[in-house]
């Protein structure tokens, strides 16, 4: 239904011209989450402002059920869009901040509020609707800036890093109500993250951006198994990249093991030791000089000399690509079947 072609899009003019965003593609269906995932600077919310329409775009199309949307205005591709900092009227009330996008679409008093008043109460605002926006919590300012994006049945849903401004505890309960609330709707949505970890757990699919270029795409699963490239590996995941054998193995920080049952990297000195609640996070080095990073129970035997396994090593190309025609045995993470993965040793 959405599909991004080949876009590219520059800043500046003439000599000062610097493209940020060079061919990317993407496509968004029916009913889907998907996310746009990278570090800072590398593209996400121009992407985001392209497909809602606050931009021009060099080349490339953003086509919506197959016809081009680059001559459409903003407002006709009806888009819904929750910024970074909410962008909500502080002043003015609840009621009045939902209401907003209905007013610009022209509909009548009777109609705005029954709309206002149905969508309120499915975000569990409607007992603050009088309330002045200044005066909420940072969740329930949420709410309201997610309920005044959705109120109007946008034909996508674009969420500019939308819980970057809640604390740590209130951003796992609101990733999954905003994650129940678009799937129950059936809304389309496109959500930009530096996190991993939301991306992996909000999207059907996930877009990795590097310096404006598709570093890799896949779904969760996948791209958290079967990272593309060595850059993909070390961002989903934190994967340690090391030379085995004269080979670029990558192999993840939970498959750096003690036990004698796969395969030996080297013997570690631990170097380093960062607690993170009941788990720690201990950084090895082989005798080659290489650091490996390793998670463990901090309750459990930690050794500061010990020889170090890998569960899965996954090989990558001299390029730093996956290499994808190896096809072996193991046994993945997720569940105790035996399965065929490629690219994995
Ligand atoms: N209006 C602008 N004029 C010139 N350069 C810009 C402008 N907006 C963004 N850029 C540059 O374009 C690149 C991509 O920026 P963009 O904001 O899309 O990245 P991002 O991935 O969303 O970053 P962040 O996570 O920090 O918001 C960056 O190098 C940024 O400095």
């Amino acid at each position: 239904m959405l599909e991004v072609k080949n876009l590219c899009i520059s800043y500046g003019k003439k000599k000062d011209k610097k493209t940020v965003i060079d061919d990317i593609s993407l496509t968004l269906d029916k009913g889907q989450i998907i996310s746009l995932l990278g570090s800072s600077g590398c593209g996400k919310s121009t992407t985001l402002n392209a497909i809602a329409g606050f931009l021009e775009v060099d080349s490339g199309d953003i086509l919506y059920n197959g016809q081009t949307w680059l001559d459409t205005s903003t407002q006709k591709r009806n888009i819904g869009v929750v910024f970074q900092d909410y962008a909500l009227y502080a002043n003015k009330s609840v009621y009045q901040n939902i209401e907003m996008p209905l007013k610009m679409l022209g509909m009548n008093k009777k109609e705005r509020k029954e709309k206002v008043e149905t969508i309120a109460e499915r975000v569990g605002m409607a007992s603050f609707l009088n309330k002045q926006v200044s005066l909420l919590s940072g969740g329930q300012k949420q709410r309201v800036a997610i309920a005044r994006a959705i109120v109007k049945n946008p034909t996508v849903l674009l969420l500019d890093e939308p819980f970057s401004a809640l604390d740590a505890a209130l951003r796992k309960g609101t990733r999954d109500w905003v994650h129940d609330l678009v799937k129950e709707m059936g809304i389309p949505t496109i959500m930009v993250t530096h996190d991993q970890e939301e991306a992996l757990s909000m999207s059907d699919y996930i877009y990795l951006l590097h310096d404006g270029k598709m570093a890799c795409e896949g779904n969760p699963y996948d791209l958290w198994n079967l990272p593309c490239n060595t850059y993909t590996a070390k961002f989903v995941g934190n994967t340690n990249i090391i030379n085995y054998n004269n080979k670029t193995i990558g192999v993840k920080p939970q498959d750096v093991l003690y036990q004698k049952t796969s395969k030996l990297l080297g013997i570690g000195i631990l170097i380093r030791m960062d607690y993170a609640g009941d788990d720690a996070i201990l950084i090895y080095q082989l005798e080659d000089g290489q650091e490996i990073k390793m998670i463990k129970s901090a309750h459990s035997d930690i050794k500061e000399v010990v020889e170090l396994y890998g569960r899965r090593l996954i090989e990558f190309d001299e390029n730093g690509n996956l290499i994808k025609e190896r096809e072996v045995k193991l046994t993945p993470m997720l569940n105790s079947l035996t399965l065929e993965i490629e690219g994995v040793i």
